[in-house]
């Protein structure tokens, strides 16, 4: 295992990531106690609150932040966590940000499946081997739905939440390859070294997350 760099142990580095994820995750856990507001908007990327720093990633840099000790835990949805391949300690569903990942076309498209487009390649490639579907599979980061509507792509593999983006391009969900929402992630180090931030930390989250939420 990587060592962890040499930081206080009373000292929380938290990795979160920029974008829909962060607000919620800085509300989380300023209710589960720590000093955080949510960072004015500038080019810094580094946050220090008293005893507390942020690190604002990419989604997809949160668990590698994690697993390789640079932060102690971080929060990121399910999808990207899977993607990772990392096997980072999840203590907790934090039940934000739910989405489910799906098997997307055209709404009345035939014929076989040959190329899928995605920004879950991982994923995608676990799912359609499971299925026997021997196709080729795209990477692509952004308006994946574009990919089934131009023909760039078969079908694709996405997020659905709402169902709002497939009604408005006539598209339909075919399967779903599994439900996504935020999880804490915590470096198993950490988890020792930082035993007396992280236990309470925990605890304190999983309490929020389990009463009912309002409305
Ligand atoms: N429409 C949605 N509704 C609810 N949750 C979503 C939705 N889309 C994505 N998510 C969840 O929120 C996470 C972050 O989404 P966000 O849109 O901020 O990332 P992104 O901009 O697509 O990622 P990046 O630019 O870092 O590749 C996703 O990984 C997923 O878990
Ligand atoms: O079911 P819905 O509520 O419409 O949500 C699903 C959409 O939200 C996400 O896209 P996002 O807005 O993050 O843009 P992106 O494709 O550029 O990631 C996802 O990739 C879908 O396109």
């Amino acid at each position: 295992m990587t060592p962890l760099p040499d930081r206080a142990p009373d000292h929380l580095t938290l990795a979160l990531p920029k974008g829909r994820i962060l607000d919620d995750a800085i509300d989380l856990l300023s209710r589960a106690g720590l000093p955080l507001t949510v960072p004015e908007k500038s080019r810094a990327l580094r946050h220090e609150f008293p005893g507390v720093t942020v690190l604002e990633l990419r989604n997809q840099d949160v668990p590698v932040y994690v697993d390789l000790g640079v932060a102690d835990a971080g929060i990121v949805g399910k999808d990207v966590l899977v993607e990772s391949g990392r096997a980072v300690y999840e203590p907790l569903d934090l039940r934000f940000a739910p989405c489910r990942l799906s098997l997307i076309r055209e709404v009345g498209a035939v014929g076989a499946i040959n190329r899928v487009g995605t920004k879950y390649p991982r994923a995608a490639r676990a799912y359609l081997n499971a299925q026997g579907v021997p196709a080729e599979i795209v990477k692509l980061n952004g308006n994946i739905e574009l990919a089934a509507l131009t023909g760039l792509a078969d079908a694709v593999i996405d997020l659905v939440q709402t169902g709002g983006t497939l009604r408005a391009n006539n598209l339909e969900e075919l399967d779903v390859l599994f439900h996504s929402s935020a999880r804490l992630i915590v470096n198993r180090a950490a988890l020792k070294l930082r035993r007396d931030r992280l236990h309470p930390l925990i605890t304190r989250l999983r309490g929020l997350v389990a009463e009912p939420q309002p409305g």
